[in-house]
């Protein structure tokens, strides 16, 4: 697998969010395997929680779907493990709690052991995560910290200091596949977290089409997209793997040719 880093030495690359286990771990691997061939930069795995605080209703019904299907930590490693010739990064995506009943230790352990690249935990922030932070970085498990537009200079720069892999920009002060994304001023937003960082900057919420793809594209080194992927798999659920793996196929095809295809002046 290539590292985070090198994910980004491709260029501006697309990041698509899907949740692990909806509607089944089966077919998150083969949606895996899909968008590895497709050539997406990194691929941000959900893990099910039951009260997901940072997602709108599309990724919160997703979440509800993989609990069903009996979904957790320990099987989305089995089902990583499983996962032959994948070359994109792994990031995990999850809330603390159950990754605090699985075990912190043993959960950097066995995501490193699955190839796992980094983890991304909306609701242990920076400060009061550290020492679970400092942990992952020492091991190699890069800690996805997220920032937004409102995000004061001093924060940005403690935050840009502890970074690895890629920070994550939330482009706007809401919740995930909210359509209002992103804000205005997103050149004034990734210049000021720019000036505090030096790792990549992604940008994600309520970006789900081509065209908005192209507006931010100028001002971001990765742009993640998961709510209207997670749509798309909700959709296509009852015709079957195929018919959702297809789908998945040709609608992020799309995104990643509107970001590898710049503006003609
Ligand atoms: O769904 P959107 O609006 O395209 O935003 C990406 C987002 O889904 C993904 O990165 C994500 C899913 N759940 C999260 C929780 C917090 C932060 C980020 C996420």
């Amino acid at each position: 697998m290539r590292t985070l880093s090198e994910a980004f030495d491709a260029g501006k690359i697309l990041i698509p969010y899907i949740a692990a286990g909806d509607p089944d771990l089966d077919t998150t691997a083969e949606i895996i395997g899909e968008l590895d061939k497709l050539g997406v930069g990194i691929i941000e795995v959900g893990m099910p929680f039951s009260d997901p605080l940072a997602d709108g209703p599309i990724i919160q019904a997703a979440s509800q779907r993989a609990l069903a299907s009996g979904t957790n930590i320990s099987r989305i490693f089995e089902m990583l493990e499983e996962l032959k010739d994948v070359k994109t990064p792994i990031v995990l995506m999850g809330y603390f709690n159950p990754i605090m009943k699985y075990g912190e230790k043993s959960f950097i352990e066995d995501a490193l052991y699955c190839g796992v690249s980094g983890v991304l935990i909306p609701d242990l922030p920076f400060d009061e995560g550290k020492e679970f932070y400092d942990i992952c970085s020492e091991k190699g498990l890069c800690p996805i910290y997220m920032v937004t537009p409102n995000t004061k200079e001093e924060r940005l720069s403690q935050i840009g200091r502890k970074a690895r892999g890629f920070l994550y920009c939330v482009s706007l002060l809401g919740i995930t596949g909210d359509k209002r994304g992103p804000i205005e001023g997103i050149k004034s937003y990734m210049e000021r977290v720019r000036s505090h960082v030096s790792v990549p900057v992604a940008l994600g919420f309520g970006i789900d089409s081509p065209d908005k793809i192209t507006a931010v594209r100028p001002y971001v080194d990765g742009i993640v997209i998961g709510s209207a992927i997670v749509n798309i798999i909700s959709e296509k659920a009852d015709m079957g793997r195929k018919a959702i793996v297809d789908e998945v196929s040709v609608f992020t095809s799309a995104l990643i040719d509107a970001l590898r295809t710049a503006l003609q002046p």
